[in-house]
């Protein structure tokens, strides 16, 4: 049995992981925080995995938190800088407890990326789009950020066609290492995005669409079961799964 403890344990994310965990024969729910709840030792109640899902602000203190406590920690808390990411690897390290931090957890988008990467180098133009809930803090996605890395990581430096010379209003979108990214909110969505892949006379559109919360899940659940054979730091549930191509 591995006992986990939640993080933002009242929020959409957090109650949704309350359920998951609470309806695994091989998990059991040892501990709900949120806000108010400092994480130490006492309040995580032996708790072999901390699972985060909080907001970018509190992610980073509670990650450290975590390990401090004892757990392995699963992050799905986005708005994560390198600087961070690299503290909570040293951090891992020192306490001889694993993080994964993933941007997305739902399988059709840690796929989507995937393939994203996949195709890039065949495509002169690519562009990410993503399309959230009004309620989300950050922009653009944590999705979105990485599925632009791993773009421009098979790219290089390939230039993509682009004539525009006046933009005042910034409607191309933010460049994440030169891959354009555009944020949309919109009330009736969940999460979803849309890389676009273009050459002379052909598109390809890589689409993902979390309806529902319950599609983060199943990846959550394997990263709580995965954690204690991963390495001290890892990013993205891809690294989790044995995906072809890789
Ligand atoms: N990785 C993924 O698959 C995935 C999927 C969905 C959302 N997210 C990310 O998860 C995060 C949470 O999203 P949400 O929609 O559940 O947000 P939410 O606002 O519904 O929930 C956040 C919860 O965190 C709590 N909280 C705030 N500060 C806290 C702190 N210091 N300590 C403990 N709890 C604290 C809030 O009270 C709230 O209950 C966001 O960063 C979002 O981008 C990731
Ligand atoms: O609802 C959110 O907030 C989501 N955040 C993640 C992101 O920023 O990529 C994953 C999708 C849902």
């Amino acid at each position: 049995m591995i006992t986990v403890a939640v993080s933002g344990a009242h929020g959409r994310m957090g109650s949704t992981v309350v359920q998951a965990v609470s309806a695994a024969n091989d998990l059991e729910l040892v501990a709900e925080l949120d806000h108010e709840d400092e994480i130490s030792t006492d309040t995580v109640r032996g708790a072999d995995v901390l699972v985060d899902f909080t907001v970018p602000a509190a992610a980073q203190t509670n990650v450290l938190a975590g390990l401090a406590a004892g757990c392995h920690v699963v992050v799905g808390t986005t708005g994560w800088t390198p600087e961070a990411i690299d503290s909570v690897r040293q951090a891992a390290v020192d306490s001889g407890r694993n993080v994964i931090i993933a941007p997305n957890f739902a399988l059709s988008a840690v796929l989507a990326m995937h393939f994203a990467a996949l195709a890039a180098p065949y495509f002169e133009s690519a562009e990410v789009i993503e399309l959230h809930h009004p309620n989300k803090l950050d922009a653009p996605s944590g999705t979105a950020q990485a599925t632009a890395k791993k773009i421009a990581e098979v790219r290089g430096s390939a230039p993509m066609p682009d004539a525009t010379e006046h933009d005042p209003q910034g409607t191309r979108g933010g460049l994440i290492d030169g891959v354009r990214v555009h944020a949309l909110r919109i009330s009736g969505l969940t999460a979803h995005e849309e890389i676009l892949l273009g050459n002379p006379g052909e598109l390809l559109t890589i689409r993902t669409d979390s309806f529902d919360r319950a599609s983060f899940m199943p990846g959550v659940l394997l990263a709580i079961r995965k954690i204690p054979q991963l390495q001290p730091l890892t990013y993205g549930l891809d690294q989790v799964m044995d995906l072809p191509g890789r």
